[in-house]
């Protein structure tokens, strides 16, 4: 396939990569001319304007594709375009509201995997691999054009699934736009915190402000194109903060808050069920993975000689977090392994002299 990428940052680098991985033929282009000559020289593809694309890949900011994707159904009369921004409604109403282009070649779609960074030098060709990728046709969109960007998708490994754009909007409010509202909101009470306080900083804080570093300018024009569908969730946080705080000052009050204690463990209970349902690896249900944590000297070497310990007892290695111990050389790898096997791991890890924690 002959794919033409526009935009070679993160995501468009990323596609790229994977597609020339492939075996696609992969031309790049960016208004930045730095920008595409660094994707060229990460193996991305070469930097060029095709004739004949078979597939353009639009993978600018979001408040330029509607004008970017318009101009390539215009340049490239026989290609197919797609776009992978991270909202699809309102660049599908303001193709519509152009009018210029034929809009049966044009097929929106959001990958969802990225990063809390920009630019080519943060892409990776795997960074879709048994993620879902959404394809979302539009009743104008050709059969055969939604295939072939589905298969596009595909070739990148990801898992593809299709969706109307205001479904697709609706969904990501909820599971990609306001976590990254609530990332950054929580990072935001962390400015001026004494030195000593932030110095407590464990896991729990990583974990949840990961996202915060993403872009803002990226992320206000997210915010801004998918506004109506991202309103309402924050509407409903913003009650159950509210339901939290009151419960918190009624056990300051003298009668001891009655039914306070009920709403805070409320709280944390429909969490657990929330999370509970978030899919596991490559879109599969839920799988709850056994954790071990082990302990692993800060020097050259070490985390390789784990995986090959796991690797030589023929143990999968479902999922990994890395964390630095405080004041001592040391980290800590915290393993995740299928339930059933995680007595034999700590077994045999054991045996080979690693110090293992639950
Ligand atoms: N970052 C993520 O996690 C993520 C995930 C999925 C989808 N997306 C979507 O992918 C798109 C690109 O995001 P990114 O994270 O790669 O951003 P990025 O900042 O890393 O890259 C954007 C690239 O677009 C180029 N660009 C700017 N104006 C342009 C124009 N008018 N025409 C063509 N190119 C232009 C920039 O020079 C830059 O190289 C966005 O629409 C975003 O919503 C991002
Ligand atoms: O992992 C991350 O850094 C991301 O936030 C990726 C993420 C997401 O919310 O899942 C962010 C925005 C994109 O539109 C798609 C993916």
């Amino acid at each position: 396939m002959k794919v033409h990428v526009i935009g070679t940052g993160l995501i468009g680098t990323s596609i790229a990569l994977a597609l020339t991985r492939v075996g696609d033929e992969v031309t790049l282009e960016d208004p930045s001319p730095t920008a595409a000559a660094l994707a060229a020289d990460l193996g991305a593809g070469s930097v060029a304007r095709p004739e004949h694309p078979d597939v353009v890949v639009v993978a600018a900011p979001p408040d330029v594709t509607a004008k970017v994707v318009e101009l390539a159904l215009v340049t490239w009369p026989l290609a197919v375009v797609t776009d992978v921004a991270s909202v699809k409604g309102a660049i599908l109403a303001d193709l519509v509201a152009y009018g210029e282009a034929d809009l049966s070649r044009y097929v929106g779609s959001h990958p969802m995997a990225g990063k809390e960074r920009s630019g080519a030098v943060a892409a990776q060709a795997d960074l879709f691999e048994g993620r879902t990728w959404v394809v979302c046709p539009a009743t104008q969109s050709a059969p055969s054009a939604v295939d072939l960007v589905a298969r596009l998708a595909a070739a990148t490994g990801a898992a593809v699934v299709q969706m109307p754009a205001g479904e697709h909007d609706a969904a990501v409010a909820a599971v990609s736009h306001v976590p990254q509202l609530a990332a950054s909101l929580v990072a935001a009470r962390l400015r001026e915190l004494p030195d000593g306080a932030i110095a407590l900083s464990g896991q729990g804080i990583r974990d949840v402000t990961r996202i915060a570093a993403s872009d803002p300018l990226l992320w206000t024009q997210i915010l801004s194109g998918n506004a109506a569908a991202i309103a309402p969730v924050i509407d409903d946080l913003a009650d159950d903060l509210s339901r939290v705080a009151e419960a918190l000052r009624a056990l300051l009050a003298d009668d001891d808050g009655t039914g306070a204690r009920g709403v805070l463990a409320r709280a944390i209970a429909d969490g657990q069920l929330g999370q509970a349902r978030i899919p596991g690896k490559h879109g599969s249900a839920p799988t709850a993975y056994a954790a071990l944590t082990v302990i692993v000297p800060d020097e050259p070497g070490s985390l390789a000689r784990l995986f090959n310990d796991m690797g030589d007892a023929g143990i999968n290695l479902e999922d990994l977090r890395l964390e630095h111990g405080v004041g001592a050389k040391i980290g800590l790898a915290e393993v995740m392994v299928l339930p059933t096997v995680a007595d034999r791991l700590r077994g045999v890890l054991e045996e080979k002299g690693w110090r293992v924690h639950d």
